[in-house]
């Protein structure tokens, strides 16, 4: 296919998401079935594009002071591919599969236009009802921070230590542009291009045999500042496919006992083949089984509770960006109400001395220090870690960690634009 004809199939795509309100996965996968001849190449670049634009689904619509498919393509070629006009024009010549020339009136505005002036929301490109919440955390910096969350991610990798070193992967994945991450010392970066082609990690010798797992560098961060050791007892008690869990394996070295549960078996099942592949022989994975509770025989003896919750993830979005457009106020909601429920059963199995870990890659308020206010007002034989002795485990980076990430009274968060990682919100909480 031609890029002409690529960008046609992106404007059918979008309006079929617009239209049906179709998740873009979806449309995406039926746009590929009933276009069988379309090769890998030419999905991957189209994929791109359809992802590029709900990245820029609002601020591109008004640029082109049009919230059609077409605009939003024409618009996002300009905000997110930095194509000038005589490029944008040359792809539209109206040829066999091309899009139709451009009007008047769409030169004009890809010729002057700017995003000067635009709402917060449309600037930064998220849904209205989320603009108090993200005041609330960033303040006037929320456009800036709201486009780093919709700009593309790298694929960043940990390295397995209880398989492999850092140098030594780096070096093996040499081809595919490796380069260590800024603040995990376990972190390899990869940089991708504007077509959704993944470069084929998996099919890496070094990912079949265990070496690295697929894992955003505050992902890793976030397993860091738990400071899980050997020899402790560690549950990870929103294990789902264990990315945390497996991060939790190889700072423990082995040593110690790891429990993995979630009160999902379908998010939980890839787990067991992801720990064997990683060398893990000292977790124990607890199925749920109907309503019995997999845990019930520990007794407020953990050293370590982590919980990674179940949030809106909103710290995700430049990985997802069309999951910011699909979500509802009652989502928040939900997710509250999870959160505080899985704190209160934290509460319960972490023993005198031991600490609870809450994570979540969201960047709203409500979901992170409102939530570790709350727990600690109900449970006050629990205090806060000072952040800056959660990020000493960063060693000689802390410092630098610590002027880059927001900090609350609670806990860190990080965030696309301040930390390059997604959104990830931190805080450790000490049983007295
Ligand atoms: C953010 S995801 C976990 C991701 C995972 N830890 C990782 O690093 O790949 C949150 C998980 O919490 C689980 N969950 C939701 N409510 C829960 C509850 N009340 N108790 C335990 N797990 C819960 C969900 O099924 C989901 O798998």
């Amino acid at each position: 296919m031609t890029p002409a004809a690529r960008l046609s199939a992106a404007i059918d795509i979008i309006e079929s998401i617009e239209a049906q309100r179709a998740p873009a996965a979806k449309a995406l996968k039926d746009w590929g079935t009933s276009h069988r001849f379309a090769g890998s190449g030419d999905r991957a670049a189209i994929a791109g594009l359809v992802w590029d634009v709900l990245r820029r689904r609002a601020s591109s619509a008004y640029l082109m002071e049009d919230d059609t498919a077409r605009a939003r393509v024409l618009g996002m070629l300009k905000l997110e591919r930095g194509l000038d006009v005589a490029t944008i024009a040359a792809m539209c010549d109206g040829s066999r599969f091309a899009p139709p020339p451009l009007t008047a009136q769409e030169e004009r505005a890809l010729a002057s236009r700017t995003t000067a002036g635009a709402p917060p929301p449309v600037a930064g490109d998220y849904p209205d009802w989320l603009d108090p919440y993200l005041t609330a955390v960033f303040g006037d910096d929320r456009v800036t921070e709201a486009m780093a969350m919709a700009s593309r991610a790298p694929l960043d990798l940990r390295v397995n230590t209880l398989k492999a070193k850092r140098e030594k992967v780096e070096a093996s994945l040499k081809h595919l542009g490796a380069v260590p991450t800024p603040w995990s010392p376990i972190g390899l970066r990869i940089q991708l291009g504007a077509d959704a082609r993944n470069p084929g990690v998996h099919a890496e010798e070094d990912f079949i045999k265990g070496a690295i797992e697929v894992q955003d560098e505050g992902s890793q961060l976030a397993a860091l500042f738990t400071a899980a050791k050997p020899g402790e007892q560690v549950i990870d008690l929103c294990a789902g496919a264990g990315g945390k869990t497996l991060a939790l394996a190889a700072m423990m070295g082995g040593k110690g006992r790891l429990i993995a549960t979630d009160s999902d078996k379908r998010q939980l099942a890839p787990i067991h083949e992801r720990l064997s592949r990683a060398g893990v022989h000292n977790a124990d994975v607890r199925t749920p089984k109907g309503d019995a509770d997999p845990l019930a025989d520990i007794k407020a003896s953990a050293d370590l509770v982590v919980i990674d919750a179940p949030c809106t993830g909103t710290g995700t979005w430049r990985r997802n960006p069309d999951a910011k457009w699909r979500m509802r106020p009652g989502a928040l909601e939900i997710r509250l109400k999870d959160q505080a429920e899985v704190l209160e059963r934290a509460a319960a199995l972490v023993k005198p001395g031991g600490r609870i870990a809450y994570i979540t890659c969201s960047v709203l308020q409500p979901e992170n220090g409102g939530q570790v206010r709350s727990f600690v007002a109900r449970h006050p034989e629990f205090t806060i870690q000072p952040p800056d002795q959660t990020a000493t485990v960063l060693w000689d980076k802390a410092e630098a960690f610590a002027e880059a990430a927001l900090k609350s009274d609670e806990g860190w968060l990080m965030t696309p634009r301040r930390t390059g990682t997604d959104g990830f919100f931190v805080s450790v909480l000490k049983k007295a």
